[in-house]
């Protein structure tokens, strides 16, 4: 049997030395002579450490913000426990590594370790504001322990790889909110965009596509470029095309991909250029501003004449407009994207469109076959049919939008009554344009006899 008796005792013996210790040394000695040692076993200790505290007097600091997020993502696989929460506002769970708690990392070969820490204190001493009510509050910090030959390589690259990781899945976690001016929600609780349309299941052609993911890509990694030209981190975009062909549904496939807030402007209720400029500076960064229908909501020809007339009545004019648009105060936001749409291109002001302003047009146009096949996936989940190569022939002689082959494809019936329907569809249309190219034809024979009468009458 194992003999317990000489732990026992010996343990007795360390309360009973630390009892007479504390009784005997005065605390305000015991503490700096503790320190002391900390202090002297710190200048013998190859390791390096550093205090990153959440605030900083009142304000929270980013790098512990930073450091949160990136352990959340080693927190799972390297402690015992984690804290696992999710709000309203975010799309996945996160997870924290819980007090006193490390968390092992290697960065290109060396060995960090991470620790939480957090100290009770009375709340009535914290400046922030975070705590409220209760009695005892807590001040947490994290410590990042390294060797010391490694201080400038922490320094100079991974905190920045952390914070740059911890931007990264922020940015990629923050649900979509769509703020509008139409229902008061600009500035404040906006709801969450929900729109499922992505770059899968818009159905444009693939080529198009491609290039609009390309060059939205691009942007989203052009800041250098846009800080070495001088140039404003912003691209404006022109969506025009007949009603039904997807404007509205590519602006909600790019918020989703770049996964931005959206910002919907009714130019016909905000009160002037003031309070235009007012909307536009309330805007987040990393986020869509858009303006549907623009030919109908400001009457965008004879510039010089509109701006009297609109400031007669205090309203939006276009050079109001216009700086909203990329005035210098519109620069103080970045990665804005401006979309506007029309169904009528020819009826904007050129000025609207010059690059710059607007960067790039998208002309979306009727249905083609790949368009078709697009949707015929999204709808009846089928990427071949004996009846598609009849549907290729029609769509290539008739003119039909995505939004009304979506509702042929709708319909309570399977795939191939919905497909039949779309032919008897595709065909009644083809009718009515063959019917139309013979009327046209007619009229322009009568114009032409009669051109040719009156001709041998004056003769
Ligand atoms: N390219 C498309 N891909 C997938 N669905 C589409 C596409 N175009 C239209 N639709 C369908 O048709 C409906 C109307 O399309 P959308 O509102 O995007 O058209 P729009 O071009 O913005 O029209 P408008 O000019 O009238 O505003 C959408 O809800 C969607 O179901
Ligand atoms: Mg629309």
């Amino acid at each position: 049997m194992f003999d317990t008796k000489p732990i026992v005792s010996a343990m007795a013996s360390i309360v009973l030395m630390r009892t007479i210790t504390n009784e005997l040394i005065p605390h305000e000695v015991l503490n700096i002579f503790q320190s002391a040692l900390h202090h002297l076993s710190r200048h013998f200790s190859a390791q390096f450490t550093i205090v990153i505290e959440e605030f900083q007097g009142r304000a929270r600091n980013q790098v512990f913000e930073a450091a949160q997020i990136y352990l959340g993502t080693k927190a799972t696989v390297s402690v015992e426990r984690v804290k696992v929460n999710k709000s309203e506002d975010h799309k996945n769970l996160s997870f924290n590594i819980d007090k006193n708690e490390e968390v092992s990392d290697n960065f290109e070969g060396i060995s960090v370790k991470w620790k939480l820490i957090c100290i009770e204190v009375d709340s009535s001493r914290i400046q922030h504001s975070d705590y409220d009510s209760s009695p005892l509050s807590e001040i947490r910090s994290y410590e990042l322990t390294f060797h010391k030959k490694h201080k400038n390589k922490i320094f100079d690259s991974y905190l920045p790889y952390v914070m740059d990781i911890a931007k990264k899945i922020k940015q990629g976690d923050m649900a979509i909110k769509i703020h509008s001016n139409y229902y008061d929600s600009w500035f404040s609780e906006p709801p969450k965009f929900n729109h499922p349309m992505s770059f899968n299941t818009l159905a444009i052609d693939e080529e198009l596509q491609r290039e609009i993911v390309d060059d939205l890509d691009k942007f989203v990694r052009a800041r250098e470029f846009y800080r070495r030209t001088g140039k404003a981190w912003k691209r404006g975009y022109l969506l025009y095309g007949p009603p039904g062909t997807g404007k509205s549904s590519l602006i909600a496939a790019m918020a989703n991909y770049l996964n931005y807030d959206i910002y919907d402007l009714d130019l016909t209720t905000v009160g002037d250029n003031r309070g235009l400029r007012e909307m536009i500076l309330g805007m987040s960064n990393r986020s869509i501003l858009v303006i549907e229908d623009i030919d109908c909501t400001i009457n965008l020809q004879n510039r010089e004449d509109e701006e009297v007339v609109n400031n007669e009545h205090n309203k939006v004019t276009l050079s109001g407009l216009l700086n909203a648009v990329d005035g210098l105060w519109s620069c103080c936001k970045e990665e804005h994207i401006i979309v506007f749409t029309t169904n009528h291109k020819e009826r904007l002001d050129p000025a609207l469109l010059r690059p710059g302003r607007m960067d790039k047009q998208i002309h979306l146009s009727y249905c083609n076959f790949s368009a078709f096949k697009q949707l015929a996936t999204n709808y009846l989940c089928i990427t071949e049919h004996e009846l598609y190569e009849k549907i290729e022939v029609l769509l290539g002689e008739v003119k039909i939008t995505p939004a009304e082959i979506a509702e042929e494809l709708t319909k309570d019936a399977d795939a191939t009554e919905c497909l039949q329907d779309l032919i008897k569809f595709l065909q009644a249309k083809k009718m009515i344009m063959v019917e139309r190219i013979k009327r046209v034809k007619k009229i322009s024979k009568k114009n032409i006899i009669i051109k040719n009468i009156s001709k041998q009458r004056r003769d």
